[in-house]
């Protein structure tokens, strides 16, 4: 068998569309865009990139899309503050802290400070909960945008066994939550798993979250699996390597993601769906 390519970059597209038609409705039914405020602590290049990409893909859907770049010696107080004006913000719908944050300040109590409604990166604890408990919230853009990959791949997830490599609470326990939630039997491996290969082996889907290139070999998938890999690792010739060694996978897998141009481009279009899923939340449309 020859998997064929899950097209992250296509079918990112066709959600950004999606997106920009709710959005002109929106504009026609409230008279203002959605609005999405991004917060940026310090200098890392890759998160510089990412966040200047969420503030133009915001605005090429015909949302308010606003970077706010903090200086990377910012004190706690400093970005709580920050948040507690966009939370008192009534044309802020969305607010999203870029993740790493510098160690002077603790992740968890600048994510648990977001007000959930606004929470489009779904990290909040309230959000984590509702997603546990099979309630409607925010969900994180990375596992939903890879749910969307599994979707339009036709994957049949009912009573199919799945298995997440990687515990994140940003990717691997919400994408867990997910596959559950659609009826799948999901176990959670992780680096430290006895035996990965086997468990692996048992995996109708195998979505590999677990930060370690090539980690998952062409012989541990099943033949006719749907492999999302949401590795993105940097190699020693500079380049982006999965956590599953891709062309081995693909003598196997039915459908498989590559990297670059699988996951990645689906959560920038997924953060655009959560900030208008929001906006219309805020005002009464839940
Ligand atoms: N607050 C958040 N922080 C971080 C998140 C997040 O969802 N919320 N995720 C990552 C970074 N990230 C978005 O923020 C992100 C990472 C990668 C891509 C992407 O499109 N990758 C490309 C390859 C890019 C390259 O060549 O370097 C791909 O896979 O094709 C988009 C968004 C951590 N922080
Ligand atoms: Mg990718």
């Amino acid at each position: 068998m020859t998997a064929q390519i899950l097209d992250g970059k296509a079918i990112a597209q066709k959600v950004r569309e999606e997106v920009r038609e709710g959005v002109a409705r929106f504009v026609s039914a409230y008279g203002r865009p959605p609005g999405l405020d991004v917060l940026l602590v310090g200098e890392d290049p890759a998160s510089v990139i990412y966040t200047r990409n969420k503030e133009k893909a915001s605005h090429e859907v015909g949302m308010r899309g606003r970077l706010h770049r903090l200086p990377a010696d910012t004190g706690e107080d400093e970005l709580l503050r920050r948040i507690a004006e966009l939370n008192a913000d009534a044309s802020v719908d969305g607010i999203l802290v870029q993740l790493p944050l510098p160690s002077q300040i603790r992740e968890a109590r600048v994510l648990d400070a977001i007000d959930p409604g606004k929470d489009v990166d779904g990290f909040h604890p309230v959000n984590a909960g509702l997603l546990a408990t099979g309630r409607p919230g925010l969900v994180p853009c990375t596992p939903k945008g890879s749910m969307r990959l599994l979707a339009e791949a036709g994957a049949r997830l009912e009573g199919a066994r799945a298995v997440v490599v990687g515990r994140s609470n940003i990717v691997g326990k919400p994408m867990a939550q997910l596959l559950l939630a659609a009826h799948a039997t999901v176990t959670i491996a992780h680096s430290r798993t006895r035996d990965l290969a086997t468990v692996c082996r048992e995996a109708d889907i195998l979505v590999a979250a677990v930060g370690r290139a090539r980690l998952i070999k062409g012989d541990w998938i099943k033949e006719g699996a749907v492999v999302i890999d949401v590795g993105m690792n940097r190699t020693e010739d500079g380049k982006l390597a999965g956590d599953v060694d891709f062309e081995a996978a693909k003598a196997r897998a039915s459908w498989i993601t590559p990297v670059p141009g699988g996951v990645g481009p689906m959560t920038i279009a997924t953060l655009l769906e959560n900030t208008l899923r929001a906006a219309r939340a805020r005002l009464g449309e839940g």
